[in-house]
């Protein structure tokens, strides 16, 4: 990586799939069990907040049994060893980054391991079940929602990504499809920006004539070959 100082990594669900998390959009994953607008829209919330907190506990609850792979733990070691900038930003609510070791992480679609009260505002550290609607530890109103990111809701820090594709060298895209805005318009701005752009995925995505390489395979095997 000659001539290459500040690096942003973009994360989907498939960097997390051979960790045993279901992907979105494969085959009987998640969004062919449910209806993406009745359990991932602040309007499918106040139609039916039963199902879609039972939704997010189960996923919170098998998140938990999972354990990180050679990809998470690769982009660990790229973080403790980069000299220079390195943002990972994932559109993962799961902790598998972090609990590989990585620190410089972004979760811009937020994490299952937070609850955030409507009432006070608050996001308070979170790993049990929202169902039987707990109260809030800071409020001890009984409002909590997942600390998710759901569609047509504004994404977190958008400020600080944008700023740190302005200043990238390079941008890689590890395991996403490029369905989804504004993650998916990333690799877009990077190009405009005269950045190097990799895709590392299993197959080619939405938005793969972007990039100015795609290598396909599976993230255990793709991003250790990338890191060393
Ligand atoms: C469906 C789509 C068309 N709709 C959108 O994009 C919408 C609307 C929209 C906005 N701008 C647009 C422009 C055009 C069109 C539409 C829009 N976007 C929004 O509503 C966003 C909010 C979207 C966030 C919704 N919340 C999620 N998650 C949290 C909750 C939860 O998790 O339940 S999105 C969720 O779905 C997405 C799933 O995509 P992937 O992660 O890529 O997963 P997928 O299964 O699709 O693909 C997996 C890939 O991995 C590969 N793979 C599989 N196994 C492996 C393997 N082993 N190794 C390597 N690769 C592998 C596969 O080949 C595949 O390519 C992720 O983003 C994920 O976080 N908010 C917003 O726009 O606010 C205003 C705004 C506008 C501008 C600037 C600021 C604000």
């Amino acid at each position: 990586m000659t001539g290459i100082r500040n690096i942003v990594v973009l994360t989907g669900a498939g960097i997390s799939a051979e960790s045993g998390i279901d992907t979105f959009r494969s085959e009987g994953g998640l969004w062919e069990q449910h209806r993406v607008e009745d359990v991932a829209t602040p309007e499918g919330f106040a139609r039916d907040p039963d199902l879609v907190l039972r939704f997010y506990d189960m996923r919170r609850e098998a998140i938990q049994t999972k354990l990180p792979n050679p990809a998470h733990q690769a982009l660990a070691r790229l973080d403790a060893a980069w000299k220079g900038e390195l943002l990972i930003v994932t559109q993962n609510v799961d902790d598998l980054h972090e609990r590989a070791g990585a620190r410089r992480v972004l979760h811009m679609h937020g994490t299952h391991l937070n609850a955030w009260c409507t009432a006070c505002d608050t996001r308070s550290p979170w790993t049990g079940p929202m169902i039987d609607r707990p109260p809030c530890p800071s409020c001890g109103a009984r409002a909590l929602r997942p600390d998710v990111v759901w569609f047509g809701e504004m994404p977190y820090e958008m400020d600080r990504i944008y700023g740190a594709i302005r200043q990238a060298d390079l941008f890689v895209s590890i395991g996403t499809s490029g369905a989804v805005y504004p993650a998916a318009g990333f690799v877009r701005d990077a190009r405009e920006l005269r950045v190097r752009t990799l895709e590392l995925n299993l197959e080619r995505s939405q938005g793969s004539h972007w990039f100015h390489e795609s290598r396909q395979g599976p993230a255990s095997r793709l991003v250790p070959e990338w890191v060393n």
